[in-house]
């Protein structure tokens, strides 16, 4: 046995014997040819989901206070939820906040209306979908994404406050994430407000008789959310929470916070 290996070192990874392999990372880089099925392969897939998160983060950066709008996608132009829509892109923009929706259609649509005719910033967070759907024309600032979960970051990490439009699964996913993020502490003082009592009641009904009922959720969790048909108390919210966290800021978090 050799008791004095030859020993090549790749970053922190030590090799010896027959795991020495002289090429080095740039003759690899610059020798490849071959097949491209790689770009598929989960560690060129990190790669592209870490670039959604510098190009969100980096477009984002510099908002400034700004308010998520969650809806349906199918709310149709002459509905009195798309009127809603227009009117709370409109309010927030009035009271100093950008407006982030997911850049689509129906009530996406009608709160980036709402906010670009006001003249204020109107975003769309946009997601691929196996189906051609595209940004609404009212976005003024707005990022693609491939990746649900990138996109939902940027929602949660440029956002003061929710404000949810009657919608569907969709709808129902990102208010469930917002609830689980103000519920568990990791987001603090994010108000969430759904506007459409008879269209929310119901859940709300639920939510108190089985999560409650059942020992689910504690009592203050039903304190969550706000239920409104008032666009203009939904913005008063969403003022006052700003108002709060500018003269109590939240604790900063620990190291890994
Ligand atoms: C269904 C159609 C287009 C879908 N296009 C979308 N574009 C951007 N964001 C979307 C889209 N669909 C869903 N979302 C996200 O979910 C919420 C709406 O989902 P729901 O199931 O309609 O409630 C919304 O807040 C978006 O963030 C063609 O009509």
């Amino acid at each position: 046995m050799n008791d004095n290996p030859r020993e090549h070192f790749q970053g922190p990874v030590r090799l010896r014997r027959g795991q020495v392999n002289h090429e080095t990372h740039d003759q690899k880089l610059l020798d490849s040819r071959g097949p491209s099925d790689w770009v598929h392969t989960d560690p060129w897939r990190v790669m592209r989901i870490t670039s959604e998160f510098v190009e969100g983060f980096g477009a984002l950066a510099d908002l400034g206070p700004a308010i998520s709008v969650f809806g349906s996608a199918r709310t149709k132009v002459d509905h009195p939820w798309y009127a809603m829509g227009e009117q709370l892109g409109r309010e927030l923009v009035e009271a100093g906040f950008a407006v982030m929706t997911g850049g689509g259609p129906g009530a996406m649509e009608a709160a980036n209306k709402g906010a670009s005719q006001a003249g204020g910033v109107s975003v769309g967070l946009g997601i691929e979908l196996p189906f051609e759907a595209g940004l609404n024309s009212w976005v003024d600032k707005g990022i693609n994404f491939r990746y649900f979960f990138a996109r939902k970051t940027m929602f949660v990490k440029y956002t003061q406050g929710f404000v949810v439009l009657p919608g569907g699964v969709g709808t129902l996913d990102e208010l469930f994430e917002a609830v689980t993020l103000v519920q568990t502490g990791t987001v603090t003082s994010f108000p969430i407000v759904l506007l459409g009592v008879d269209y929310w009641s119901g859940l709300v009904d639920w939510i108190r008789d089985q999560l409650l009922g059942n020992g689910m959720i504690g009592e203050k969790d039903l304190d969550l959310m706000v239920l409104t048909d008032d666009v203009s108390e939904a913005v008063r919210i969403m003022e006052k929470a700003r108002h709060e966290s500018a003269t109590n800021p939240p604790q900063r978090r620990g190291q890994w916070g």
